[in-house]
């Protein structure tokens, strides 16, 4: 369990994000929604320990997060942020980053960490794009790679930042087919997201921000309920089913 004490953050000693408390659930998909510019990426940031927070505390399992060495970390918790250079190397070796906190000194890959790369590219169904440069895969591609990465590395906490951005609908849903797969294996999964009918349809959990607090933290129905996702965009909302199993959705317009 990771959870945030009195944790406020920001750059520059100007504050961004206050007095956030929150303790995401265990096994859970916690999705960050928010306006544009209100801390999402920053609260992300300052969770996985990227960022130092000005103050308050960050514990994982009741452990300062500080008191783990940086390797140490890499184990429990993974961060793939949202803006990435694309690197000039392969596919496999992209997802070989994965196992880097694993690897001992001679930081020499083992049969079982060769095993665990190539699990995770036949997961990602990557198998064909195996010995391609990372340059010349499509921007979902190359989003499934980054996620065999992530799976590579193996933690039990996943940070995701806006991981459906600039993918086409068909891709995004994919994307998020994929963190449930990644939640059924057991991890926490705590993502920024943009689209809110996504957000409140794959999460169990939502976290509403605005102006660098949270507002509200609860079960997607709640936070639905409660309005404040309209009053924050300035929107209106509704519920609808859709299709043969009238799956719930959520509409949101002006
Ligand atoms: N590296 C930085 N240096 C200084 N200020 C920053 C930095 N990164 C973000 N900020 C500022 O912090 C505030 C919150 O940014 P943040 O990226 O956390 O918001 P966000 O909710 O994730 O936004 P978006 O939805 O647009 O991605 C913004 O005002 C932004 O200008």
């Amino acid at each position: 369990m990771i959870r945030l004490d009195k944790i406020s953050a920001g750059y520059n000693k100007v504050e961004i994000i206050k007095n956030i408390n929150i303790s995401f659930k265990e096994g859970n998909i916690t999705s960050i929604i928010g306006k544009n510019g209100c801390g999402k990426t920053t609260l992300l940031r300052t969770a996985s320990n990227i960022l130092k927070p000005f103050g308050g505390e960050i514990t994982i399992g009741g452990k300062d997060i500080k008191s783990f060495k940086n390797k140490e970390l890499a184990k429990k918790l993974s961060f793939l942020p949202q803006i990435r250079t694309v690197p000039n190397i392969t596919v496999y070796q992209l997802v070989m980053h994965g196992r880097y906190p694993h690897l001992g000194f001679s930081r020499t890959p083992k049969n079982e960490d060769k095993e665990i790369v190539e699990k995770a590219i036949e997961d990602m169904r990557l198998n064909k794009y195996l010995d391609k440069n990372l340059q010349e895969l499509s921007g979902g591609q190359r989003q499934k790679v980054y996620i065999a990465m992530v799976l590579a590395q193996d933690t039990d906490i996943v940070f995701l930042d806006e991981p459906t951005t600039y993918l086409d609908v068909n891709h995004q849903l994919e994307i998020l087919e994929i963190v449930k797969e990644l939640k059924k294996m057991g991890k926490t999964i705590i993502m920024v997201l943009h689209d809110l009918n996504n957000a409140l349809t794959y999460s169990d959990q939502i976290c509403l921000m605005e102006n660098g607090e949270i507002v509200i933290y609860d079960s997607p129905q709640a936070v639905y309920e409660s309005k404040e996702i309209d009053r924050i965009f300035k929107v209106s909302s509704q519920q609808v089913e859709v299709g043969e199993d009238e799956k719930k959705q959520y509409v949101f317009y002006i």
